[in-house]
């Protein structure tokens, strides 16, 4: 019995001072026994529940039915919670959960069954657990590859994150330096390691961006951080190392700024895409890339493939886009992605597999590019050596290549837009001014270069101005098509053709002699005179040319354009469809042309410039009719230069405005002051050139002049001739309106020379005609001049125009005319043109005849 209640103190003692929690629990489930640990661990005094039904210790989830679970134990025997420990949390009196591991002893006595729980704080293992699968859900559930190396740099631990992206692993990698596993490859660029492990030793974190690669070889962009680890007693016990794939924001970044750089430099077109193909080959080298453009006509045109012979590129060259026109004709024609991953099976390329297939390349893969606008502008194909599809890298790499070619793609056009625009004549395509002279400059110093000859043509189409003003623009802009696409045929590649504007073309024949020139200029004529059909008028055109020759009429373009220039007008004068080579007395005439038109210019800015006047006389009465106010030059070294001379010169170098200007101020001026000082002049007569009445500010200008002298707008007459009626400028018609309705006369000139039609007569407000001179000249002896001078007078007499005859001579013509019907004349019969004091004494002669 003593050794029996020694033994129960001796357990009891031991419960008591166990280092887990007991709780023993009687036949009807109270605790009959909560040691110190237990009160520990629910935080409850033994006295809260000796005597108390166990449950109360329970957790809440189980408390209902914890009961029934023991009793169940005691009823059937079977084991459940007997000999086997569960974790399960606690409630402490507090309200915090803390857990424990429970295991359950069975104590069997002869009248009842007792049960004792020992259970384990386990609270800090659980929380340890719990952080270690969380570490461990960071380590492994991430993208990230992370590595543990230790002091001598060898793999501890990779995560899984590491054996995706590496494919290496754990088992593998462990005891490897990370550098034999990731930099080893031949495809990765030698990297020196001693910046690394320099930063590591100081204790100091290192980055970088790396083209590392996997276990197969595949190159990869990686963000890597490398973390020392401090070892206790100084120096560092491990690394860790995080490497996150950056391929694509990485390839992306590379590529569009080698690109870009590559566009900002002005790289060709042709560098730009090897360039893309160069890079696209480096990152994958299991593929072969090549760029190919789609050109106007729907042809391919390889820009870039620079792993593959050019050989290849020479054979697709010009190979249509179509349906079934292998990997890159088909994928431009549906303007979306042609996969074939069996070249020599797949009928797409059963016109092209001869091509590729000798080359190794057995599947291809191309993808369209685009402009923004969705056209397609080329295509970016990837060959394989195996029969296979692309991977993600593959596609991540069409991505952005195609956004970049589609980029240098879209430049390049604009650039041809602008050039074309800045260089190429739009109505015809051929180079324009610029180009020509460009192209020609370096013709000639070829020519210099290899002393060869050179001829350049200037080309003027004939009557021009009329198949524009007869026919309408759109026929002139057709027969320049034309005429373009002749001059092409029949010259030699190695000639230039251009435009200089409106009808004017040029070509430089290189290596062509003055025999060879007349050769091709009159195969040129030929082509040029050529009918054509525009809209419904078959028209023969004609032109004429002017030729000089490198290096006898110049050595550079501006000369010998000059001198065919000149020739061109030489050859126009001859008549239409002619030639002309430019000669040394063509450029004299030039020169004295010159010469002659600054001397003008001097002459009309001094006022050297005359007036003279011719009367017209009544034949009936002899009374004064009026004057024509004719101008005069003399030149001071020169002498008289003939109107006939300075007025078409005047004309040509823009000054006859200013000339007319002045004939008229002096005509005014001289009519009123013949006026003021008695003399009877009824009107005076000038001379108006049909670009005269170009100018808009004509009518107010003769208006201010007549105003200025006090002249009534009857006391002048304006005489224009025929050829103002081949005149289309918009303005002629409204300004000799203008100065008909002010009251000036205007009297048709030299009629009869010109146009052939009598038509205009009712178009322009003539109040007077004047027979030419040359009817007058053989009125005598030519039956014919006779019955048109007669018709003449009859026009004049129906229209009610005074009629004045020109040029009379003599007293016969003066008899002819006056039985005719004319009743005024003009002549050297009466008077030549004379200066006004010549002319007053002529007139005051006349009078004291009279008299
Ligand atoms: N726009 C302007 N044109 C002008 C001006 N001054 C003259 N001209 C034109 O120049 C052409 C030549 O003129 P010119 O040498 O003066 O010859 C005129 C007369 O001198 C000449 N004439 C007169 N009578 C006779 C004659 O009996 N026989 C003969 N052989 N010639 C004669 O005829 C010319 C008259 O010209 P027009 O009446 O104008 O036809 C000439 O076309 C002038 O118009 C000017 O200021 N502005």
């Amino acid at each position: 019995m003593h050794t029996m209640t020694n033994a129960a103190d001796l357990l009891t003692q031991t419960l008591e001072q166990a280092v887990d929690a007991v709780v023993m629990i009687d036949e009807h489930n109270h605790v009959i026994l909560f040691n110190a640990a237990a009160e520990r661990l629910w935080g409850r005094p033994r006295e809260q529940v000796l005597g108390r039904n166990v449950a109360m210790l329970v957790p809440a989830g189980i408390r209902a039915q914890h009961d029934g679970f023991i009793q169940a134990n005691r009823d059937t025997g079977i084991d459940r919670i007997v000999g086997s420990s569960i974790e399960l949390p606690i409630e402490r009196a507090d309200g915090c959960i803390v857990w424990g591991s429970m295991s359950i002893s069975r104590i069997r006595m002869p009248e009842k069954t007792l049960y004792t729980a020992f259970v384990k704080d386990i609270t800090e293992r659980r929380q340890l657990d719990e952080t270690l699968k969380l570490m461990s859900l960071c380590l492994n559930e991430t993208d990230n590859a992370v590595i543990v190396t230790d002091a001598e740099e060898r793999i501890l631990h990779v995560n899984t994150g590491f054996t995706r992206l590496f494919g290496w692993s754990l088992d593998e990698a462990r005891g490897q330096r990370p550098q034999s596993l990731l930099f080893a490859h031949p495809c990765c660029p030698r990297r020196h390691f001693d910046d690394i492990e320099t930063e590591l030793s100081l204790g100091r974190s290192f980055r970088s961006d790396e083209l590392v690669c996997d276990r197969t070889g595949h190159p990869l962009w990686c963000s890597m951080v490398l973390n020392p680890i401090a070892a206790p007693g100084g120096g560092r016990s491990h690394t860790v190392g995080i490497l996150t794939d950056i391929t694509h924001t990485k390839m992306h970044e590379v590529l569009q700024h080698k690109v870009l750089a590559a566009m900002a430099r002005e790289a060709s077109l042709t560098e730009v895409m090897n360039l893309v193909c160069t890079e696209v080959e480096h990152v994958a080298p299991e593929i072969t890339a090549t760029i190919l453009r789609v050109d106007n006509d729907q042809r391919l045109r390889p820009l870039a493939a620079p792993s593959l012979p050019p050989s290849y590129s020479h054979a697709l060259d010009g190979a249509p886009v179509g349906p079934n026109a292998g990997s890159c004709g088909t994928a431009a024609f549906r303007g979306e992605p042609v996969l074939v991953t069996d070249i020599a099976r797949d009928p797409l390329w059963a016109d092209y597999k001869h091509l590729i297939l000798p080359l190794g390349r057995k599947a291809c893969w191309s993808s369209p590019i685009k402009a923004h606008d969705g056209r397609v502008l080329g295509t970016f194909a990837f060959y394989f050596k195996e029969c296979r599809g692309p991977d993600r890298l593959h596609e991540r790499l069409v991505e952005v290549c195609v956004d970049l070619c589609a980029l240098a793609l879209e430049r390049e056009e604009s650039r041809a837009r602008i050039r074309q625009l800045a260089f190429y004549d739009p109505l015809t395509g051929l180079p324009n001014r610029s180009l020509l002279h460009a192209h020609a400059d370096q013709a000639i110093s070829r020519a210099a270069r290899n002393d060869e000859p050179l001829a350049v043509l200037f080309i003027d189409l004939d009557r021009f101005k009329q198949v524009n003003d007869s026919l309408g623009h759109p026929a002139g802009d057709e027969l320049l098509r034309i005429a373009t696409r002749r001059l092409q045929d029949e010259v030699r590649d190695a000639d230039i053709v251009g435009r200089l504007s409106g009808d004017e073309f040029v070509v430089v024949l290189t290596q062509c002699d003055s025999a060879r020139a007349t050769d091709t200029v009159e195969r040129l004529l030929a082509a040029l005179s050529t009918p054509c059909q525009l809209g419904d008028v078959v028209l023969t055109p004609s032109a004429s040319i002017g030729i000089s020759l490198f290096p006898d009429n110049g050595r550079d373009m501006e000369t010998l354009l000059h001198h065919a220039d000149m020739a061109m007008y030489q050859a126009k004068g001859g008549g239409r469809g002619r030639f002309s080579f430019f000669s040394d007395e063509m450029n004299a005439l030039a020169q004295e042309r010159l010469a002659l038109e600054a001397a003008l210019r001097e002459a009309l800015s001094k006022g050297q410039l005359q007036l003279h006047y011719q009367p017209q006389l009544d034949l009936e009465s002899g009374q004064l009719y009026g004057v024509e106010a004719l101008a005069r030059w003399t030149h001071p070294q020169l002498g008289n230069i003939s109107p006939v001379r300075f007025i078409p010169l005047a004309e040509e170098c823009g000054l006859i405005g200013a000339l007319s200007q002045w004939a008229l101020r002096e005509a005014c001026r001289q009519l009123a002051d013949w006026r003021s000082r008695g003399l009877v002049i009824p009107a005076v007569s000038v001379n108006l050139s049909p670009t005269n009445f170009h100018n808009l500010e004509l009518p107010r200008a003769i208006a201010e002049t007549l105003r200025a002298h006090a002249l009534a707008p009857s006391d002048l007459t304006v005489e224009i001739t025929e050829s103002v009626l081949m005149d289309t400028h918009p303005s002629t018609l409204k300004t000799i309106a203008e100065i008909h309705a002010q009251g000036v006369r205007l009297a048709m000139d030299d009629f009869g020379t010109g146009y052939s039609s009598l038509g205009y007569l009712r178009q322009l407000p003539v109040t007077e005609l004047k027979l030419d001179k040359s009817f007058v000249s053989s009125l005598n002896d030519d039956h014919a001049t006779r019955a048109l001078t007669h018709a003449v007078i009859r026009i004049g007499d129906s229209l009610r125009l005074t009629v004045v005859a020109e040029g009379v001579e003599t007293a016969a013509q003066r008899s002819i005319l006056r039985s005719q019907g004319y009743h005024i004349a003009q002549g050297y019969l009466f008077s030549p043109p004379l200066p006004a004091p010549a002319l007053e004494r002529w007139l005051q002669a006349r009078a004291d005849a009279t008299s």
